[in-house]
């Protein structure tokens, strides 16, 4: 299977179905540096970026911003000293899609650790 990073998001629509459990267990691995949390009732990847100013978390934080445009799929960011909170999932279908995990792994991308 192509790396994920290398996939492209797809067009979700409020139809697109959320990923399976089987398929989380299989992404998960992936993304070891994400938590794969729930928000009521909505399943969501989140990671915390951390860095030696606020600065630099904010140069971050443009990154994954610019990210989420070219792809038009957006986290939430949130932008501390030294410290970049960001979160994926999809509104659409109130939970995960597979684009949640294509854009986890680009943000890692992002980060120069
Ligand atoms: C109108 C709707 O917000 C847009 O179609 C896009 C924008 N970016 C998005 N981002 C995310 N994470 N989920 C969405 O459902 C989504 N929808």
């Amino acid at each position: 299977m192509t790396e994920l990073a290398q996939q492209s998001c797809t067009a979700c629509k409020p139809d697109a179905l959320q990923v399976t459990e089987e398929q989380l267990v299989e992404l998960m691995p992936a993304l070891p540096d994400w938590a794969c949390l729930s928000r009521g009732g909505e399943l969501q990847l989140e990671r915390v970026f951390h860095f030696k100013n606020f600065k630099q978390a904010w140069a971050f934080t443009n990154k994954v911003a610019e990210l989420a445009e070219s792809e038009f799929h957006h986290p939430a960011i949130t932008l501390e000293w030294g410290k970049v909170t960001v979160t994926w999932w999809t509104h659409a279908i109130k939970g995960l899609h597979h684009n949640d995990f294509i854009m986890a792994a680009r943000t890692d991308l992002l980060f120069d650790k």
